[in-house]
């Protein structure tokens, strides 16, 4: 008689695969919690303590670690050697297991989870079941998901077994689980112990969804969310109209939550292709969208825009002028909603704003490696932020100058931004030399940068780039000093009356 060894947590659609694997002729085998459901159920079942002789000991944390159950689970039956030894410890072999997990995961998801129930949610006996079931692919059939039951059952029901290429799919399934439920355990206990980089990372994320290609049409990908991670998230946004997204789409998405994040008051980002082309601020979300727009309606074309506020009519009104690939907000109001959702493919997404969540380290792989650092999540409240001019920025250069630092930490390096104390007048993203970015960002605010001010993500290796923004009219910088030519950009900015504030703190972006 074949025998099938069921020990399951979530117990969700365990009484008819039990069912089904009687009528097929097999023998059950589970443990208390399980057993209890099918005697309740009036399915035959044996005791996984009369198949060991011993009883569940350890408030269950022993009950199948056992040589009866792993014996009946490794045996290879195609080496004699192995038949006679588990026949002459009279161990019968199973030819299938189904386990789920204690709800590790779900348990810790709880922010204010006791450690010891935590702890106590591990699983011991589960795993080492899968494991030795999916080790031993080459006659036991392994189900770790019950979305498995129905596929497995109708092999079974045709063939009276499933085939050797079902079972080493269901052997690599358990153990991507197994390696993934571990890693919960590794990240989860290597955090309470103050642990950040230790010397290996195993980090879990599941699939959220397919793409129909990556950066290009020639690359495969799909977007993976981390199950614990921040709420304030791309992968945690809910999309609420339009086409699928695509792999740009995500990533440009989550650069323009990165950086309206940072604003308090109303604000409005468009990016395109990772940089902000676009920020403004106003009294209200219309307010700060006509600014973003206004700062460079070139590029906003084919862009992404995400608001800390919801959406309401008025700005949708101003929003469906223009074609856009996304917009992403806390909320969309009804009438906004009628609105956008008039054009068909325009991809509306709110996303919680809610910076409660998982610790973010940053990820970014190279070949062959990844490097893993925080967030860059200083801001300039924790600078220690010094004049180096003899002219101290007025009240209204201030402010632009925390607007222009809010966004520069956002743009690719080297970035140098142009501002106002409501938008950005100009940004030059991405360039291989300092003065570069800023000519770029310098001639796009034109005559707009008279009055304004500037920021710079790095230091100033020489005075060429104070130079270049005195003569287009800008009155402040905002940059973190370091050089060993400061004094030289100090002195050019004296000569010119432009005050400047330096930061200590770097923003490089790669
Ligand atoms: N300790 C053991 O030997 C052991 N054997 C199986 N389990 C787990 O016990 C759970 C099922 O328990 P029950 O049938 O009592 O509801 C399953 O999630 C299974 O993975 C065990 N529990 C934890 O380690």
């Amino acid at each position: 008689m074949k025998r099938a060894l069921i020990s399951v947590s979530d117990k969700s659609g365990i009484i008819e695969f039990a069912e089904s694997l009687v009528k097929l002729g097999y023998e059950i085998l589970s443990t208390g919690g399980t057993k209890r459901v099918f005697e309740e159920n009036g399915i035959p079942v044996t005791g996984v303590e009369e198949v060991t002789g011993f009883p569940e000991i350890l408030d269950g944390r022993v009950k199948t670690l056992h040589p009866s159950i792993h014996g009946g689970l490794l045996a290879k039956l195609s080496n004699p050697a192995h038949k006679e030894q588990i026949e002459s410890q009279n161990i019968k072999p199973i030819d299938l297991v189904c386990v789920n997990l204690y709800p590790f995961q779900q348990t810790i998801a709880n922010p204010n989870v006791a450690f010891e129930d935590a702890i106590e949610n591990i699983d011991i006996g589960g795993p080492s079941m899968l494991r030795s079931a999916a080790k031993n692919f080459e006659t036991v059939t392994v189900i770790v998901d019950a979305v498995d039951y129905d596929a497995v059952l109708a092999e079974l029901n045709v063939n009276g077994e499933t085939t050797l290429k079902t079972r080493q799919k269901l052997s690599a399934k358990v153990f991507r689980h197994t390696a993934a439920y571990d890693s919960f355990i590794a990240e989860y206990l290597t955090e309470q112990a103050g642990e950040e980089l230790p010397e290996q990372v195993t980090f879990t994320y599941e699939l959220k969804q397919p793409l129909r290609y990556g950066e290009n049409p020639h690359q495969k990908a799909a977007f993976y969310e981390k199950r614990l991670g921040s709420n304030f998230s791309i992968a945690k946004a809910r999309q609420l109209h339009g086409k699928e997204l695509s792999y740009n789409n995500i990533h440009d998405a989550d650069a323009a939550l990165q950086i309206v994040k940072e604003f308090n008051e109303p604000a409005a980002v468009a990016v395109k292709h990772m940089n902000p082309c676009g920020v403004g601020t106003g009294a209200t979300v219309e307010d700060a969208f006509s600014k973003a727009f206004a700062a460079d309606p070139v590029s906003i074309f084919g862009g992404i825009v995400a608001f800390n506020r919801a959406v309401d009519g008025a700005t949708a009104t101003r929003l469906h002028e223009i074609f856009l690939e996304i917009v992403i907000a806390p909320a969309f109001s009804d009438e906004a909603l009628d609105i956008l959702t008039a054009k068909k493919n325009i991809r509306l997404l709110t996303v919680p704003f809610d910076h409660q969540g998982g610790v973010e380290k940053m990820l970014t792989s190279v070949e062959g490696g990844l490097l893993v650092q925080d967030l860059d999540s200083f801001s300039l409240a924790d600078a220690d932020v010094k004049v180096a001019t003899d002219r101290t920025p007025t009240a209204g250069e201030m402010e632009a100058l925390e607007l222009a630092w809010k966004v520069v930490k956002h743009v690719k390096s080297n970035a140098i931004v142009v501002a106002d104390k409501d938008m950005t007048l100009g940004v030059g993203a991405g360039q291989m030399n300092r003065v570069g970015a800023a000519k770029i960002a310098l001639e796009q605010a034109g005559e707009k940068a008279k009055g304004a001010v500037l920021a710079s993500d790095a230091f100033f290796p020489m005075d060429d780039t104070v130079e270049a923004a005195a003569k287009a009219g800008i009155t402040a910088i905002i940059q973190p000093g370091g050089s060993i030519r400061d004094e030289d950009s100090i002195k050019k900015a004296n000569e010119y009356g432009i005050a400047m504030i330096m930061t200590g703190i770097r923003h490089f972006k790669h």
